[in-house]
């Protein structure tokens, strides 16, 4: 009898529930469950007319919820399998995405008394509310030479842990008081599954100052704030699990709510971009895959650790057993092009629907017909600051050489390109350190969506770039610790890389670079490095005094 896992992938507006078969990898039955209450920017759903402060991103831990008690059953039916056949489950979630819970692991904001209170709410990994206390802490990390730093490029990133629960402790002492644990919100879901607390080792390294050596920095917690030390004996407590570990089992209650065998193996969390990496099947040290949604990650395996400045992070064991991860990323990429598509004029929204083609299909249609360089456009792709390789969340967006003459289609592509060269940076800085990069693997949400995109890839990086034909390898990746987490013995694998090569998904395309395209990207890319470092370094603080004024 086949066996399967299930993968839960977590993204930024919906949760999708695969059920793969552990043999090949191969996709019986999925359900996409998009969140009722997606990104939360404005008003909190309690709409009590308070309107949430500028650079607030929330979400409701309902809709997570929603996906576990809706998307497994629905998945389930769609494989059309019975669910004795089910050995193991593994989840995967954006990050860092912070659950602040009770001592019964209810999130706060489920509390009548603190509904109305955006700091008992989830915080959506693009929360980026701790600016002043990520820059206290950068200011007082840098001054004393904290040796943790150089973990994390040598910065500190408003989207990581610790700055989100140092922004409860400084704006909101009762909610921060009140909460028993700060949880990622991928560890909150597989505690809702077994009823245990176990954090994953691969979002505590990468986004909570956490080393498998050290530990965590007590001692610069104490220094920040004396009564901010108590958070890792208190609020950061529980086991800390390891990638391709189990977690534990599925609770008796779970099991008959959903369904599922009793006692079902249930593996440690992971990062959700991190997962991708194991769906694409990479596995091995000098491979590169960029993660491509609404953000993109960048990461790298490696035997060797070095410590690069501008990259989000360096892990072992994070997300292949002994090897090294290495993470940048810019943190908006799908998402600019989103907004983008909703600015267009109603002219184009109205063609768009005419040829019954979305509107991303219809930019990238006419914007196909322009040569690299035509429209005399260059932008900077900041619309939600810059993650890697300069870590500064206020930076903003621009575009430079518009004309009366410019057409939609002109800056739609100056931003495909703009994230392009973007990414051409973070793989330069990867290389200059001294990582070799012998393959580029592309996967997310993006990848098979924009063809065009792709091929301006692989010019401006003047790269081979081989396409996952699954958009769903975070799952995957899920669905292959699932299988690890049931172990041989349950039928599962005993090895993360064993699992990896059964399970990965097959290749769609590789890019080629075009020749004379790679040529006029490398002046155009000139361009973007002046103007990267001048409105990124040299005039930085223009864009903070913009934003203030
Ligand atoms: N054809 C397209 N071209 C460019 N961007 C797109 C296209 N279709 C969707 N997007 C963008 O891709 C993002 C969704 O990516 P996806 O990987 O599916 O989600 P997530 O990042 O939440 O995992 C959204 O930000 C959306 O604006
Ligand atoms: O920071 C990250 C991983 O470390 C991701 O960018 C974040 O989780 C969002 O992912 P996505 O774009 O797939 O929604």
């Amino acid at each position: 009898m086949e066996k399967y896992t299930i993968g839960i992938d977590f993204g930024t507006e919906s949760g999708r529930v695969l059920i793969v078969n552990i043999d090949d990898g191969s996709i019986k039955g999925q359900c996409v469950i998009p969140y009722a209450h997606g990104v939360i920017t404005e008003m909190l759903p309690t709409n009590d007319g308070t309107r949430l402060p500028r650079d607030y991103a929330l979400q409701h831990p309902g809709d997570y919820l929603e996906v576990i008690m809706k998307g497994i059953p629905h998945a389930i039916k769609d494989a059309n399998i019975s669910s004795s056949q089910i050995i193991g489950i593994g989840i995967d979630f954006t990050s860092s995405t912070m659950v602040a819970v009770d001592e019964k692991g209810k999130p706060l904001c489920f509390h009548k008394e603190f509904q109305n209170n955006p700091h008992a709410w989830v915080k959506l990994w693009k929360h980026h509310g701790p600016k002043k206390e990520t820059e206290e802490m950068f200011k007082l990390a840098s001054s004393h030479k904290e040796s943790w730093l150089k973990n994390y490029g040598y910065n500190i990133s408003t989207e990581w842990f610790i700055p989100k629960c140092y922004e409860v402790f400084c704006k909101d002492r009762e909610v921060y008081e009140k909460a028993s644990l700060f949880l990622e919100a991928g560890d909150w879901i597989v505690s809702q599954l077994t009823g245990k607390v176990v954090r994953s080792n691969c979002s505590l390294g990468f986004k909570a100052f956490w080393n498998e050596n050290s530990g965590f920095p007590v001692q610069f917690f104490e220094k920040l704030h004396p009564e901010f030390k108590n958070i890792v004996s208190s609020k950061l407590k529980g086991k800390i699990g390891y990638i391709g570990e189990k977690a534990g089992v599925l609770t008796d209650e779970m099991s008959s709510l959903l369904g599922l065998p009793k006692n079902l193996p249930v593996a440690v969390a992971i990062i959700d971009a991190h997962s991708a990496v194991l769906g694409v099947g990479s596995s091995k040290p000098h491979q590169l895959t960029m993660v491509m949604g609404t953000s993109t990650c960048h990461i790298m395996l490696s035997k060797k650790e070095i410590h690069i400045p501008g990259i989000s992070g360096v892990v072992k064991n994070s997300i292949i057993p002994r090897l090294y991860a290495y993470e940048a990323g810019q943190s908006a990429v799908g998402d600019l092009f989103g907004w983008f598509a909703k600015q267009v004029p109603e002219s184009l929204m109205k063609e768009a629907k005419e040829q019954g083609i979305s509107v991303f299909d219809l930019l990238e249609k006419k914007a196909s017909h322009l040569e690299p360089g035509q429209s005399g456009l260059i932008a900077l792709d900041w619309h939600n600051g810059n993650r890697s390789i300069l870590s500064d969340a206020d930076l903003s967006g621009m575009i430079v050489g518009l004309t009366l003459a410019s057409k939609p289609e002109d800056i739609y592509r100056a931003y495909m390109e703009a994230t392009a060269f973007g990414a051409k940076i973070i793989i330069s800085n990867y290389e200059q350190a001294g990582l070799k990069i012998n393959e580029i693997f592309a996967c997310g949400g993006l990848p098979q969506k924009n063809d065009l995109l792709m091929q301006i890839y692989a010019d401006v990086l003047n790269k081979e770039i081989i396409v996952s034909a699954s958009d769903y390898t975070p799952a995957v990746g899920a669905a292959i610790l699932g299988s690890v987490a049931a172990g041989k013995e349950n039928g599962g694998y005993d090895s993360v890389e064993e699992a990896v090569e059964k399970m990965k998904q097959p290749i769609l395309k590789t890019y080629k670079p075009i020749l004379s395209h790679v040529e006029k990207y490398k002046k155009l890319f000139q361009i973007y490095q002046q103007l990267h470092n001048y409105f990124g370094i040299t005039k930085k603080s223009w864009m903070k005094d913009l934003k203030s004024l």
